[in-house]
């Protein structure tokens, strides 16, 4: 299998071809694929997918979107954090976010008037991506029956992502802090500059650069929660190398419904770690009210710890 090479070769993120015919319930190459992606989730909290269905024109949509003037941005509002338009906060003061919520919803893409159809057609292949990468992870863990109960309650927000460049004599190399993502799973695109980076467990930071068709898909939060802790939640960043404006695309799925840790994750080796049931929505909640030091410590063990 094809793989990212961490620096000194010691690290390897499994790319998996969702493109593959082979790729089917039952096959050699489905049970090989359900190892590698829970290798790649227990290692690093991610894995590549290559996935060449998707819609090319998708970034340029994105820079005319950004080149609207700010007030115009502003009017993307959500009365959930995180889902409408995010500009020039003092802890991310390179990075740009605006979110559709509820993307998958044709209604929803309306209100981004000239890009229905591109953003449609994209935001429903990554919702599909998503969707085959999820249920590989249930396959993988051999809890397939308690996929329905989190698809029912599955939101999927994209998000279009712009990184200015920092002032000529700053010295700055970071353009999006260290963190893990609040929701279940994550599906990063990055356009031609790249940045992002994934941490491994002994600390390593692992450089995953940009192709056309490599989709980033990472664990967040809730699936660790949701896994009794065997998923990793991706620890990652993007950096600045001196290479422009960057753009990048994110899926970001919540389940904002209640959904509990499958028993199969709980035996005698394995206790419970977390209280349930648990909705994202309550989680989001948490951490935007709680203090700093909770936030940076272990916001997953403060809200939900037994
Ligand atoms: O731009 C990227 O590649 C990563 C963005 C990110 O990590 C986030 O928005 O949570
Ligand atoms: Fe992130």
């Amino acid at each position: 299998m094809d793989s990212i090479v961490g620096e000194n070769h010691s690290h390897k993120i499994p790319v998996i071809d969702f493109s593959n015919k082979e790729l089917k319930p039952g096959s050699h190459v489905w049970s090989s694929t359900c190892e590698e992606i829970r290798h790649g989730l227990e290692e690093y909290g991610c894995f590549v997918a290559k996935y060449n269905y998707y819609e090319t024109q998708i970034f340029s949509q994105s820079k005319d979107l950004f080149d609207l003037p700010v007030e115009t941005k502003m009017k993307n509002v959500s009365e959930e954090p995180f889902r409408g338009y995010l500009g020039k906060k003092p802890q991310i003061p390179l990075y740009e976010g605006l979110a559709i919520n509820k993307v998958t919803s044709l209604e929803e893409i309306k209100k981004f008037a000239n890009l229905i159809d591109i953003v449609h057609s994209y935001a429903k292949q990554l919702a599909l991506l998503d969707e085959m990468a999820t249920i590989l992870v249930f396959e993988s863990y051999g809890v397939q029956k308690h996929w329905k109960t989190v698809e029912a309650v599955h939101n999927h927000v994209l998000r279009f992502l712009k990184y200015t460049e920092p002032d000529r004599n700053s010295d700055t190399t970071i353009r999006f802090v260290p963190h893990t993502d609040l929701d279940f799973t994550t599906i990063l695109h990055q356009n031609q500059v790249g940045g992002l980076q994934v941490q491994a467990k002994d600390g390593t930071w692992i450089d995953i650069n940009p192709k056309p068709s490599h989709f980033i898909f990472m664990a967040g939060d809730m699936m660790k929660v949701w896994s009794n802790d065997r998923i990793r939640a991706c620890y990652h960043q993007v950096k600045f190398s001196g290479d422009g404006e960057r753009y990048s695309m994110g899926m970001f799925t919540f389940t904002d419904g209640e959904i509990e840790v499958p028993q199969e994750f709980v035996d005698e080796e394995h206790p419970l770690l977390y209280n349930y049931p648990f909705d994202s929505r309550k989680y989001i909640q948490f951490y935007v009210t709680a203090d700093e030091a909770k936030k940076t410590k272990n916001p997953i063990k403060a809200f939900f710890g037994v």
